[in-house]
Protein backbone atom coordinates (compact mmCIF):
# COMPACT_ATOMS: atom_id res chain seq x y z
CA UNK A 1 0.00 0.00 0.00
CA UNK A 2 1.28 3.51 -0.78
CA UNK A 3 0.11 6.88 -2.62
CA UNK A 4 1.48 7.54 -5.79
CA UNK A 5 2.41 10.50 -8.00
CA UNK A 6 2.71 10.42 -11.77
CA UNK A 7 4.76 13.04 -12.97
CA UNK A 8 4.11 14.00 -16.38
CA UNK A 9 6.45 16.72 -18.04
CA UNK A 10 7.07 18.83 -21.00
CA UNK A 11 2.74 19.11 -21.33
CA UNK A 12 0.92 22.35 -21.20
CA UNK A 13 -2.22 22.60 -19.34
CA UNK A 14 -3.79 22.37 -22.98
CA UNK A 15 -1.68 19.31 -23.79
CA UNK A 16 -2.81 17.61 -20.45
CA UNK A 17 -6.20 18.48 -20.86
CA UNK A 18 -6.39 16.90 -24.04
CA UNK A 19 -4.35 14.16 -23.15
CA UNK A 20 -6.74 13.00 -20.32
CA UNK A 21 -9.75 13.22 -22.69
CA UNK A 22 -8.11 11.18 -25.32
CA UNK A 23 -7.60 8.56 -23.02
CA UNK A 24 -11.08 8.84 -21.66
CA UNK A 25 -9.99 9.67 -18.36
CA UNK A 26 -13.48 11.72 -18.10
CA UNK A 27 -13.40 14.33 -14.63
CA UNK A 28 -16.35 11.92 -12.87
CA UNK A 29 -13.77 9.72 -12.58
CA UNK A 30 -11.05 11.45 -10.99
CA UNK A 31 -9.68 10.69 -7.49
CA UNK A 32 -11.02 13.56 -5.49
CA UNK A 33 -7.58 14.80 -4.40
CA UNK A 34 -5.43 14.44 -7.51
CA UNK A 35 -3.80 17.94 -8.33
CA UNK A 36 -2.10 19.11 -10.82
CA UNK A 37 0.80 21.88 -11.06
CA UNK A 38 2.08 23.30 -13.91
CA UNK A 39 5.16 25.16 -14.23
CA UNK A 40 5.85 27.95 -16.84
CA UNK A 41 8.75 26.58 -18.15
CA UNK A 42 8.46 24.35 -21.67
CA UNK A 43 11.18 22.05 -21.72
CA UNK A 44 12.23 19.48 -25.06
CA UNK A 45 13.12 16.16 -23.72
CA UNK A 46 14.17 13.78 -25.59
CA UNK A 47 12.81 11.14 -23.21
CA UNK A 48 9.19 10.99 -24.69
CA UNK A 49 7.22 7.65 -23.59
CA UNK A 50 3.49 7.99 -24.47
CA UNK A 51 1.93 9.90 -27.24
CA UNK A 52 -0.75 12.17 -26.58
CA UNK A 53 -3.18 11.28 -29.04
CA UNK A 54 -3.14 7.13 -28.21
CA UNK A 55 -1.41 5.46 -24.90
CA UNK A 56 -2.18 2.28 -26.95
CA UNK A 57 1.91 1.21 -27.08
CA UNK A 58 1.24 -1.37 -30.57
CA UNK A 59 -0.45 2.44 -31.81
CA UNK A 60 2.13 4.46 -31.13
CA UNK A 61 4.67 3.37 -33.53
CA UNK A 62 1.98 3.20 -36.13
CA UNK A 63 0.65 6.71 -35.67
CA UNK A 64 4.07 8.11 -34.74
CA UNK A 65 3.21 11.70 -33.69
CA UNK A 66 4.89 14.52 -33.83
CA UNK A 67 7.40 15.50 -31.20
CA UNK A 68 5.89 17.64 -29.65
CA UNK A 69 2.93 15.90 -28.80
CA UNK A 70 4.55 13.28 -26.79
CA UNK A 71 4.78 13.52 -22.92
CA UNK A 72 7.12 11.43 -20.91
CA UNK A 73 5.60 10.62 -17.19
CA UNK A 74 7.42 8.98 -14.32
CA UNK A 75 5.84 7.36 -11.75
CA UNK A 76 6.85 7.76 -8.02
CA UNK A 77 5.47 5.12 -5.72
CA UNK A 78 6.75 3.47 -2.68
CA UNK A 79 5.27 2.61 0.68
CA UNK A 80 3.30 5.00 2.87
CA UNK A 81 5.30 7.38 4.41
CA UNK A 82 9.02 6.56 2.19
CA UNK A 83 9.70 10.03 1.26
CA UNK A 84 7.53 10.22 -2.50
CA UNK A 85 6.47 13.66 -1.62
CA UNK A 86 9.84 15.14 -0.41
CA UNK A 87 11.94 13.85 -3.67
CA UNK A 88 8.41 15.15 -5.42
CA UNK A 89 9.45 18.58 -4.05
CA UNK A 90 13.07 18.14 -4.76
CA UNK A 91 11.83 17.61 -8.45
CA UNK A 92 9.93 20.72 -8.56
CA UNK A 93 12.22 23.54 -7.23
CA UNK A 94 14.94 21.89 -8.40
CA UNK A 95 16.55 23.60 -11.62
CA UNK A 96 15.86 21.23 -14.25
CA UNK A 97 13.90 23.96 -16.81
CA UNK A 98 11.20 21.40 -17.52
CA UNK A 99 7.54 22.25 -16.93
CA UNK A 100 5.66 19.36 -14.72
CA UNK A 101 2.16 18.31 -14.41
CA UNK A 102 1.60 16.19 -11.06
CA UNK A 103 -1.04 13.81 -10.65
CA UNK A 104 -1.78 13.00 -7.00
CA UNK A 105 -3.48 9.84 -5.19
CA UNK A 106 -3.71 10.27 -2.09
CA UNK A 107 -4.97 7.51 0.70
CA UNK A 108 -7.41 9.24 2.49
CA UNK A 109 -10.06 12.16 2.10
CA UNK A 110 -8.16 15.13 2.90
CA UNK A 111 -5.53 15.90 0.57
CA UNK A 112 -2.81 17.16 2.79
CA UNK A 113 0.06 16.20 0.47
CA UNK A 114 -1.31 18.68 -2.14
CA UNK A 115 -0.90 21.08 0.83
CA UNK A 116 2.86 20.33 1.07
CA UNK A 117 3.64 20.57 -2.24
CA UNK A 118 1.99 24.03 -2.88
CA UNK A 119 3.68 25.52 -0.48
CA UNK A 120 6.98 24.40 -2.09
CA UNK A 121 5.83 25.51 -5.69
CA UNK A 122 5.62 29.28 -6.93
CA UNK A 123 3.22 31.22 -6.98
CA UNK A 124 2.71 31.11 -10.49
CA UNK A 125 1.58 27.46 -10.42
CA UNK A 126 -1.51 26.31 -11.30
CA UNK A 127 -3.14 24.38 -9.01
CA UNK A 128 -6.02 21.87 -9.78
CA UNK A 129 -8.21 20.11 -7.37
CA UNK A 130 -10.35 17.45 -8.56
CA UNK A 131 -12.04 14.23 -7.13
CA UNK A 132 -10.46 11.47 -4.62
CA UNK A 133 -10.15 7.84 -3.63
CA UNK A 134 -7.82 5.22 -4.49
CA UNK A 135 -6.86 6.04 -7.87
CA UNK A 136 -6.24 2.25 -9.10
CA UNK A 137 -10.02 1.78 -8.27
CA UNK A 138 -11.84 5.18 -8.92
CA UNK A 139 -10.10 5.95 -12.46
CA UNK A 140 -11.09 4.59 -15.21
CA UNK A 141 -8.76 6.23 -17.84
CA UNK A 142 -6.02 3.87 -19.95
CA UNK A 143 -3.33 6.51 -18.87
CA UNK A 144 -3.64 4.73 -15.42
CA UNK A 145 -3.66 1.63 -16.58
CA UNK A 146 -1.08 1.81 -18.77
CA UNK A 147 1.65 3.27 -16.05
CA UNK A 148 0.64 0.58 -13.85
CA UNK A 149 0.62 -2.21 -16.16
CA UNK A 150 4.14 -1.08 -17.20
CA UNK A 151 5.92 -0.46 -13.88
CA UNK A 152 4.36 -3.70 -13.01
CA UNK A 153 5.07 -6.14 -16.18
CA UNK A 154 8.70 -4.48 -16.51
CA UNK A 155 9.47 -3.10 -12.88
CA UNK A 156 12.82 -5.89 -13.64
CA UNK A 157 14.06 -4.16 -16.46
CA UNK A 158 13.20 -0.56 -16.03
CA UNK A 159 12.50 0.76 -12.66
CA UNK A 160 14.91 3.29 -10.99
CA UNK A 161 15.12 2.48 -7.06
CA UNK A 162 15.63 5.59 -5.10
CA UNK A 163 16.59 4.35 -1.09
CA UNK A 164 15.42 7.13 0.76
CA UNK A 165 15.83 8.54 4.82
CA UNK A 166 19.17 6.57 4.59
CA UNK A 167 20.28 8.76 7.49
CA UNK A 168 17.78 7.01 9.74
CA UNK A 169 19.58 3.51 9.39
CA UNK A 170 22.85 2.05 9.58
CA UNK A 171 25.41 1.45 6.68
CA UNK A 172 25.41 -2.24 7.80
CA UNK A 173 21.16 -1.94 7.08
CA UNK A 174 21.60 -0.22 4.09
CA UNK A 175 23.86 -2.89 2.64
CA UNK A 176 21.59 -5.54 3.47
CA UNK A 177 18.90 -3.76 1.63
CA UNK A 178 20.40 -2.83 -1.14
CA UNK A 179 21.26 -6.41 -1.29
CA UNK A 180 17.88 -7.61 -1.00
CA UNK A 181 16.69 -5.58 -3.32
CA UNK A 182 18.86 -6.41 -6.09
CA UNK A 183 18.34 -10.14 -5.50
CA UNK A 184 14.92 -8.75 -6.58
CA UNK A 185 15.45 -6.51 -9.08
CA UNK A 186 18.93 -6.87 -10.57
CA UNK A 187 18.97 -4.47 -13.10
CA UNK A 188 17.33 -1.35 -11.62
CA UNK A 189 20.12 1.22 -10.60
CA UNK A 190 19.80 2.17 -7.52
CA UNK A 191 20.21 5.95 -5.79
CA UNK A 192 20.75 6.35 -2.18
CA UNK A 193 19.69 9.43 -0.83
CA UNK A 194 18.08 12.05 1.79
CA UNK A 195 15.35 14.07 1.75
CA UNK A 196 14.82 13.56 -1.98
CA UNK A 197 18.19 14.70 -2.72
CA UNK A 198 18.80 12.59 -6.00
CA UNK A 199 20.10 13.91 -9.40
CA UNK A 200 17.16 15.11 -11.72
CA UNK A 201 18.34 12.74 -14.36
CA UNK A 202 17.85 10.02 -12.18
CA UNK A 203 14.33 10.25 -12.62
CA UNK A 204 13.29 12.44 -14.88
CA UNK A 205 13.39 11.90 -18.80
CA UNK A 206 15.23 8.31 -18.01
CA UNK A 207 13.44 7.18 -21.19
CA UNK A 208 12.59 3.95 -19.05
CA UNK A 209 9.13 3.33 -20.86
CA UNK A 210 10.08 4.80 -24.36
CA UNK A 211 7.98 2.32 -26.03
CA UNK A 212 9.86 3.21 -29.43
CA UNK A 213 13.03 2.13 -27.72
CA UNK A 214 11.38 -0.99 -25.96
CA UNK A 215 8.70 -1.79 -28.51
CA UNK A 216 9.64 -5.07 -29.02
CA UNK A 217 10.01 -6.14 -25.10
CA UNK A 218 7.16 -4.61 -23.82
CA UNK A 219 4.21 -6.71 -24.27
CA UNK A 220 0.72 -4.93 -22.47
CA UNK A 221 -1.92 -7.54 -21.78
CA UNK A 222 -4.96 -5.76 -22.68
CA UNK A 223 -6.79 -8.49 -21.21
CA UNK A 224 -6.15 -6.94 -17.81
CA UNK A 225 -6.80 -10.23 -15.86
CA UNK A 226 -4.59 -9.09 -13.15
CA UNK A 227 -5.89 -5.89 -12.92
CA UNK A 228 -9.19 -4.02 -12.97
CA UNK A 229 -12.06 -4.80 -14.71
CA UNK A 230 -14.72 -2.22 -14.88
CA UNK A 231 -18.35 -1.96 -15.88
CA UNK A 232 -21.05 -1.13 -14.32
CA UNK A 233 -20.81 -0.41 -10.55
CA UNK A 234 -22.58 -3.29 -9.86
CA UNK A 235 -20.38 -5.49 -12.35
CA UNK A 236 -17.39 -3.82 -11.40
CA UNK A 237 -18.18 -4.86 -7.71
CA UNK A 238 -18.98 -8.80 -9.16
CA UNK A 239 -16.04 -8.67 -11.27
CA UNK A 240 -13.47 -6.47 -9.75
CA UNK A 241 -9.61 -8.06 -9.55
CA UNK A 242 -7.21 -7.01 -7.79
CA UNK A 243 -3.71 -6.97 -8.17
CA UNK A 244 -3.19 -5.97 -4.60
CA UNK A 245 -5.14 -6.92 -1.11
CA UNK A 246 -6.74 -4.06 0.40
CA UNK A 247 -6.93 -5.13 3.89
CA UNK A 248 -10.02 -3.92 5.23
CA UNK A 249 -8.98 -3.21 8.78
CA UNK A 250 -7.00 -0.19 7.23
CA UNK A 251 -8.17 2.77 6.80
CA UNK A 252 -7.99 6.47 7.20
CA UNK A 253 -9.65 8.90 9.38
CA UNK A 254 -9.44 12.36 8.04
CA UNK A 255 -10.33 15.20 10.29
CA UNK A 256 -10.88 18.68 8.66
CA UNK A 257 -11.97 21.63 11.42
CA UNK A 258 -11.68 25.31 11.39
CA UNK A 259 -9.90 26.72 14.68
CA UNK A 260 -6.90 27.31 16.77
CA UNK A 261 -4.64 24.76 18.16
CA UNK A 262 -2.11 24.67 21.49
CA UNK A 263 0.86 22.97 20.26
CA UNK A 264 1.93 21.69 23.17
CA UNK A 265 -1.53 19.84 23.66
CA UNK A 266 -1.40 18.37 20.10
CA UNK A 267 2.70 17.36 20.64
CA UNK A 268 1.47 15.36 24.19
CA UNK A 269 -1.78 13.81 22.35
CA UNK A 270 0.21 12.76 19.21
CA UNK A 271 3.17 11.47 21.39
CA UNK A 272 0.10 9.54 23.66
CA UNK A 273 -1.09 8.28 20.36
CA UNK A 274 2.13 7.03 19.41
CA UNK A 275 2.46 5.12 22.89
CA UNK A 276 -0.80 3.55 22.79
CA UNK A 277 -1.25 3.00 19.17
CA UNK A 278 2.25 3.31 17.39
CA UNK A 279 1.96 -0.21 15.99
CA UNK A 280 -1.29 0.27 14.19
CA UNK A 281 -0.33 3.47 13.05
CA UNK A 282 1.37 3.68 9.80
CA UNK A 283 1.11 7.28 9.06
CA UNK A 284 -0.23 10.64 10.55
CA UNK A 285 0.10 14.00 8.43
CA UNK A 286 -1.46 17.12 9.00
CA UNK A 287 -1.50 20.97 8.30
CA UNK A 288 -2.28 22.70 11.61
CA UNK A 289 -3.49 26.17 12.93
CA UNK A 290 -1.55 26.84 15.58
CA UNK A 291 -1.81 29.96 18.34
CA UNK A 292 0.67 32.44 18.45
CA UNK A 293 1.79 32.05 14.82
CA UNK A 294 1.12 33.63 11.76
CA UNK A 295 2.35 30.21 9.83
CA UNK A 296 0.77 26.55 9.30
CA UNK A 297 2.44 24.24 11.48
CA UNK A 298 3.09 20.88 9.27
CA UNK A 299 3.27 17.48 10.93
CA UNK A 300 4.61 14.12 10.31
CA UNK A 301 4.17 10.84 11.31
CA UNK A 302 5.40 7.45 10.39
CA UNK A 303 5.19 5.06 12.55
CA UNK A 304 5.99 6.05 15.55
CA UNK A 305 8.54 8.70 14.01
CA UNK A 306 6.80 12.08 14.84
CA UNK A 307 8.35 15.65 13.40
CA UNK A 308 6.94 18.94 12.87
CA UNK A 309 7.82 22.14 11.47
CA UNK A 310 6.35 25.41 10.38
CA UNK A 311 5.38 26.37 6.72
CA UNK A 312 3.48 28.51 4.64
CA UNK A 313 1.94 31.96 6.48
CA UNK A 314 -1.95 32.18 6.62
CA UNK A 315 -3.41 34.77 4.09
CA UNK A 316 -5.06 37.54 6.32
CA UNK A 317 -8.43 37.27 4.97
CA UNK A 318 -7.66 33.00 4.94
CA UNK A 319 -9.82 30.33 7.15
CA UNK A 320 -7.34 28.74 9.45
CA UNK A 321 -8.58 25.32 8.87
CA UNK A 322 -7.10 22.59 10.26
CA UNK A 323 -6.30 19.53 8.24
CA UNK A 324 -5.67 15.80 9.26
CA UNK A 325 -4.87 12.42 8.30
CA UNK A 326 -4.34 9.25 10.29
CA UNK A 327 -4.18 5.91 8.25
CA UNK A 328 -3.59 2.78 10.16
CA UNK A 329 -5.47 -0.35 11.13
CA UNK A 330 -8.34 -0.17 13.61
CA UNK A 331 -8.72 3.09 13.90
CA UNK A 332 -10.88 4.57 16.44
CA UNK A 333 -12.44 7.94 14.71
CA UNK A 334 -14.42 8.84 17.65
CA UNK A 335 -11.41 8.93 19.80
CA UNK A 336 -8.99 10.75 17.42
CA UNK A 337 -11.52 13.34 16.76
CA UNK A 338 -12.35 13.51 20.60
CA UNK A 339 -8.44 13.92 20.98
CA UNK A 340 -8.07 16.48 18.33
CA UNK A 341 -10.98 18.31 19.68
CA UNK A 342 -8.95 18.41 23.19
CA UNK A 343 -5.99 20.51 21.83
CA UNK A 344 -8.13 23.42 20.77
CA UNK A 345 -7.16 26.40 22.27
N1 LIG B 1 15.09 11.60 8.37
C1 LIG B 1 14.58 11.68 7.13
N2 LIG B 1 13.29 11.96 6.97
C2 LIG B 1 12.81 12.04 5.71
C3 LIG B 1 13.62 11.83 4.56
N3 LIG B 1 12.85 11.95 3.45
C4 LIG B 1 11.61 12.25 3.90
N4 LIG B 1 11.58 12.31 5.26
C5 LIG B 1 10.46 12.63 6.13
O1 LIG B 1 9.57 11.53 6.12
C6 LIG B 1 8.23 11.99 6.27
C7 LIG B 1 7.39 11.44 5.14
O2 LIG B 1 7.86 11.95 3.89
P1 LIG B 1 6.90 12.16 2.65
O3 LIG B 1 7.75 12.67 1.54
O4 LIG B 1 5.70 12.95 3.03
O5 LIG B 1 6.46 10.66 2.37
P2 LIG B 1 5.39 10.13 1.29
O6 LIG B 1 5.94 8.88 0.72
O7 LIG B 1 5.04 11.20 0.32
O8 LIG B 1 4.16 9.87 2.24
P3 LIG B 1 2.69 9.37 1.77
O9 LIG B 1 2.33 10.08 0.52
O10 LIG B 1 1.84 9.74 2.95
O11 LIG B 1 2.79 7.89 1.59
C8 LIG B 1 8.30 13.51 6.28
O12 LIG B 1 8.31 13.94 7.61
C9 LIG B 1 9.65 13.82 5.63
O13 LIG B 1 10.21 15.04 6.07
C10 LIG B 1 15.02 11.52 4.77
O14 LIG B 1 15.80 11.29 3.86
N5 LIG B 1 15.44 11.46 6.07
Amino acid sequence: MGSIKFLVSRTSPKNLYQLLQNTSLNPSYFPRNIHSLFSRQFHSSQTATFSSSSLEPQQTSASAPGPNTRVPATVITGFLGSGKTTLLNHILTSQHGKRIAVIENEFGEVDIDGSLVASHSTASDDIIMVNNGCLCCTVRGDLVKMLLELAKKNRDKFDHIVIETTDLVSEEELKGLTMRIKHINGMAPIKLAKYGSVDMDFVLGVGGYDLERIDSEVHVDNSCSSMHQHGTTQEHHQRHHHNHVHDSAVSSVSIVFEGMLDLDEVDDWLERLIEEKGDDLYRMKGVLSVTGSDQRYIFQGVHSLLDGCPGKTWGPDEKRINKLVFIGRNLDETALRKGFKGCLA
